[in-house]
């Protein structure tokens, strides 16, 4: 089994019956919300909050019941991937583009673990470049003022055009290499007319689940 694969199937057992259960995006979740899906066939009465078009489609696939956050009053668990993660679990988040769902999600969550391998695992944010969401309009300007906060931005792009987000934005990948200070980045970054969201993940996450060799390590808050 690979580490994602152990991550991600060790954190299903966190999931209890009655839970109102956020299934994030990625290879690594992926494993969690296949696990989940065996267990509702085995008798488990969850219901899932998707953070993307493409986790939905996987959860439906499977026979995972799934609700509208709008339906719910809170979400007991949000188990989710992440690009980077730090020991104060601080997460670089949106590699999948699913940066903004995923935070609304977390958000409204009572409790989030992330799931992840162990090349996931940094002293240092910032070598995986910064996801940010931003609005198409004027898109080349926003562009610009990220420039000038430090980074190497570059627009990502999928099949030879540019890659649109669930939400129907686009994403700049910020290269900064090293990010001190990621509250301060957070907020510089989001005050930018035109930026709807970032992939840093400040004090959302209380636990994660890494897959190590063949072994399971945890990182609690
Ligand atoms: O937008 C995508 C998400 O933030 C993912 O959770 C993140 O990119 C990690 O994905 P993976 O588990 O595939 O490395």
């Amino acid at each position: 089994m690979n580490e994602k694969q152990l991550a991600g199937e060790k954190a299903a057992s966190y999931v209890q019956d009655g839970m109102v259960v956020g299934l994030g995006t990625g290879s690594t979740v992926y494993w969690t919300i296949l696990k989940i899906a065996e267990m509702v066939q085995n008798g488990l009465s969850i219901t899932g909050v998707p953070t993307s078009k493409e986790t939905e489609k996987l959860a439906l696939e499977h026979g995972i019941p799934l609700i509208a956050l709008e339906e719910v009053s809170s979400i007991d668990l949000t188990i989710d991937g992440a690009d980077e993660l730090n020991d104060e679990l601080t997460l670089i988040k949106g590699g999948g583009g699913a940066l903004l769902r995923e935070k609304i999600i977390a958000y409204h969550s009572t409790h989030m673990i992330v799931v992840a391998d162990s090349s996931k695992v940094v002293s240092d944010l910032g070598t995986f470049p910064l996801p940010v969401e931003v609005v198409p309009f004027g898109y080349q300007k926003t562009l610009d003022v990220l420039q000038d906060m430090g980074c190497e931005p570059s627009i990502r792009s999928k099949n030879d055009s540019l890659f649109i987000t669930d939400n129907g934005n686009y994403i700049v990948d910020c290269a900064f290499r090293s990010i001190p200070y990621p509250s301060t980045l957070h907020e510089r970054i989001n005050q930018i007319p035109g930026v709807v969201d970032n992939g840093l993940f400040i004090g959302y996450a209380e636990k994660a689940i890494i897959g190590n060799g063949s072994t399971i390590t945890f990182l609690e808050k």
